[in-house]
C-alpha cells in the first residue's frame, strides 16, 4: 500500500493523511468482523442453553408451557415445534405466551396456544433474562415484556432461564448496564422516576422507542423506566424490588427475585452450566 501511494506521487503530507485513514478503515472492519464472530458465538450459546433446558424440562408430563420472549427462547421455541412436528412427542402440549413476540412465535410454529384464563396452573415456564446473580434474581425486560413475562412465571411450578454466558454476574450490573426495567403508568412516569431516585439513588429514565417518535409503549400500554442504580451498591433486591412496586402507578418491575428453579447458560466452549437456588 505505501509503495502504491508513493508510486503515484502522493505527497509526504496526503500520504500520512492517507494512511491514517487506511488504519482507521481496517480498525473498523476488524471491529465489525469481531463482533460478528462474537454475535455466531452468543448465539450458539442461547441456542445450546435453550434446547438443553427444554430437553430436560419438557416432558410428556408437561401439559401447559409458559413462553417467555427475547431472542434466546425462539430457540426453545424451535426445539419444542422439531419434537411435536418431526418427533411426534408432546403433541397436547398447550404454550402459554407472555408478550405478542411469544405469541407469534407459538402461532409460527403452529403449536397449541393456551391463555391464563383457560391454563391459570403451567407446569414449566421457559424464559430468557439479561442478567442473573449469585443468588439467582434476575434483571428481565431489556424486550419490554416484563410484565407478563413475571405474571406467566409465577403461575409456573417450575421457571427455568436460559441464557448465554454473558448473562452470568456475581453482582447485578457487572453485565447489564441498562438499568432495571420497570413498567409504568404513563401518566405517573415523572413521580415515580423522582421517586425511584429518591429511594434508591441512580437514575431512571424513560425509556425511548427507536423506530417511533417518542417513548416505548409495552404490549400493555404502558411506559417502561430503565432505572440505572449505583453500581457496586449493595442492594438487598427483594426489599428494592418490594419497595418500588409499592409506589402508585408502578405496574411491575425487571427484578425476578425467589423466582427462577434453575438458570442454564450456554459457555463459549459449547457446553451447559447449570446454576441452582
Ligand atoms: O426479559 C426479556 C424481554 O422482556 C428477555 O427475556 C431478556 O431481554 C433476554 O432476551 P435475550 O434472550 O434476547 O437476551
Amino acid at each position: 500500500m505505501l509503495s502504491g501511494l508513493l508510486r503515484r506521487g502522493v505527497q509526504p503530507a496526503r500520504f500520512t493523511q492517507h494512511l491514517g485513514e487506511d488504519l482507521l478503515r481496517g480498525a473498523a472492519a476488524l471491529h465489525s468482523q469481531i463482533r460478528k464472530m462474537d454475535d455466531i458465538a452468543l448465539d450458539a450459546a442461547k441456542k445450546t442453553a435453550a434446547r438443553t433446558a427444554v430437553d430436560q424440562w419438557v416432558t410428556e408430563d408437561t401439559k401447559i408451557l409458559g413462553i417467555g420472549s427475547g431472542s434466546t427462547v425462539v430457540y426453545a421455541v424451535q426445539r419444542i415445534a422439531e419434537r411435536v412436528w418431526k418427533e411426534g412427542e408432546l403433541t397436547d402440549l398447550i404454550c402459554v405466551p407472555s408478550s405478542y413476540q411469544a405469541r407469534h412465535l407459538i402461532l409460527d410454529y403452529n403449536l397449541n396456544l393456551g391463555d391464563l384464563d383457560r391454563n391459570p396452573n403451567i407446569d414449566v415456564a421457559i424464559d430468557g433474562a439479561d442478567e442473573v446473580d449469585r443468588h439467582m434474581v434476575l434483571i428481565k425486560g431489556g424486550g419490554g415484556c416484563l410484565l407478563q413475562e413475571k405474571v406467566v412465571a409465577s403461575c409456573a411450578k417450575h421457571f427455568i432461564v436460559v441464557a448465554d454466558y454473558t448473562k452470568n454476574s456475581i453482582r447485578l450490573g457487572e453485565q447489564w448496564c441498562r438499568g432495571v426495567p420497570i413498567e409504568v403508568a404513563p401518566m405517573a412516569y415523572v413521580p415515580i422516576k423522582l421517586h425511584i431516585e429518591a429511594l434508591f439513588g441512580g437514575e431512571a429514565s424513560l425509556r425511548m422507542a427507536k423506530v417511533k417518535a417518542g417513548p416505548i409503549v409495552t404490549d400493555n400500554g404502558n411506559f417502561l423506566l430503565d432505572w440505572k442504580f449505583i453500581a457496586n451498591r449493595e442492594y438487598d433486591w427483594d426489599e428494592v424490588n418490594r419497595a418500588i412496586t409499592l409506589i402508585p402507578g408502578v405496574l411491575e418491575t425487571g427484578l425476578f427475585v425467589n423466582m427462577a428453579t434453575k438458570c442454564y447458560y450456554g459457555m463459549a466452549d459449547g457446553k451447559v452450566k447449570v446454576q441452582n437456588k
